[in-house]
């Protein structure tokens, strides 16, 4: 006898249902035993171009999470080239393992072979977890990868293009809140002072803001407070601090039913990819409690948009030109959301979904 199961109903552990649900076009479960390498490619959009997305490398605490982390980065990848006009659909890829510990040349080279597999419907870069020298080994195995360092042919870090778009994100945020988007003599709370962390906090200090800082990596923390005269806090203070703006520029997720009761802020704006952990909920929560959230897929952009100069080669100029532009989108966003009485970010999302609709329309006529 068949067991017959409700069509209709979703399946929370459904690899099939979750594809769905965000409407992803293909996922790719990557497995090798002889290099231990576990890894998943999520492609979410392809409708205005090849989706492009780093790699995380990430102690995921297991498969279902590290598969519900790629679903929701690639799709916000989608979002962000949407919205930033950019020629490139929504993909992202996560290999399962502690990057300090299980990452190898093989491990990295045999997962670069599975991007080649996809014919350049899948385009990577880096992420936390991975850096330039990995990029280099994706490299030996296919040329559908970026971020390669300078002496490779690269555009180096992406870190100061983010940090660069997401300090215009900010000052945005504070010409909406404020009137002025001076950020001098302003505290600003900036959770993760990684990659782009530590830019953001170079831009604020050089401004005149106050800046907090918290990480998990003790040694770096001292290393950024000591170059940026900065101030350290404890982790697990950050979101009790009270500060006008909180950037969170470490993982995901960190602005939830918990955290939201705690913060004293006026602006969130930081790096993170998916920083509301409830998109719905928790933007409307914000938008309630006056605290004004600007959307994290866009003021993120800047990654992108570096990927993009080392692809069409546009110099470093354009390329802060484009990144500086967040300022003026973000502000349109602002508009947006006002007028039509929603969150910011559902006022983002509109905007990319109507970009994604009118080109598909387009390529279908053609
Ligand atoms: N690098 C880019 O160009 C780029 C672009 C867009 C979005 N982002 C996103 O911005 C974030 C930061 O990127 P990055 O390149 O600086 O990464 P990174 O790995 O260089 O830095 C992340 C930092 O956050 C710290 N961290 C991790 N968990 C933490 C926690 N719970 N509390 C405090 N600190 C914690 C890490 O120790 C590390 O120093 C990520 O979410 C990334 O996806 C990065």
């Amino acid at each position: 006898m068949f067991e017959t199961k409700e069509i209709n109903s979703v399946d929370a552990n459904s690899v099939f249902d979750k594809m769905a649900e965000q409407s992803h076009k293909n996922v790719v479960f990557c497995s090798d035993k002889a290099t231990g390498l576990k890894a998943i490619i999520a492609i979410h959009d392809t409708t205005l171009g090849p989706a492009i997305g780093g790699t995380r490398m990430w102690h995921y605490r297991n498969e279902a999470d590290a598969l519900d982390d790629v679903l929701r980065l690639s799709r916000g990848m989608t979002y962000k080239s949407a919205i930033t006009g950019l020629n490139f659909g929504g993909g992202k890829a996560v290999i399962i393992g502690d990057s300090n510990r299980d990452k190898s040349e093989a491990l990295i080279r045999r997962f670069a072979r599975f991007i080649n597999n996809l014919n350049g419907e899948f385009i990577t870069s880096q992420d936390v977890g991975t850096n330039a020298r990995d990029m280099e080994y994706i490299r030996m195995e296919t040329p559908h990868v970026v971020g390669l360092s300078e002496s490779t042919g690269g555009t180096g870090h992406t870190g100061p293009v983010s940090a660069y778009g997401v300090y215009m994100g900010m000052k945005a945020s504070a010409k909406e809140q404020w009137g002025n988007d001076s950020l001098s003599g302003k505290s600003v709370a900036v959770q993760g002072i990684g990659n782009v962390g530590e830019y953001l906090v170079k831009y604020l200090r050089d401004e005149g803001s106050r800046v907090y800082i918290s990480d998990l990596d003790e040694e770096r923390l001292t290393y950024v407070a000591r170059k940026h005269d900065a101030i350290i806090v404890p982790n697990n203070q950050i979101y009790d601090l009270d500060v006008d703006i909180y950037a969170p520029c470490a993982l995901g997720a960190t602005v939830n039913s918990d955290t939201i009761k705690r913060l004293k802020c006026s602006i969130i704006a930081g790096s993170a990819n998916n920083q509301l952990q409830d998109e719905e909920l928790h933007g409307q929560m914000l938008l309630e409690m006056g605290i004004l959230y600007a959307p994290d897929f866009l003021i993120n952009a800047g990654g992108l948009i570096s990927v993009h100069s080392e692809i069409s080669g546009i110099g470093k100029k354009r390329t802060m030109q484009l990144a500086e532009s967040i300022y003026g989108v973000t502000l349109d966003i602002f508009r947006k959301s006002k007028k039509e009485q929603i969150t910011p970010y559902n006022a983002a999302l509109k905007i990319a979904d109507k970009r994604i609709a009118d080109i598909r329309q387009l390529k279908a006529n053609s």
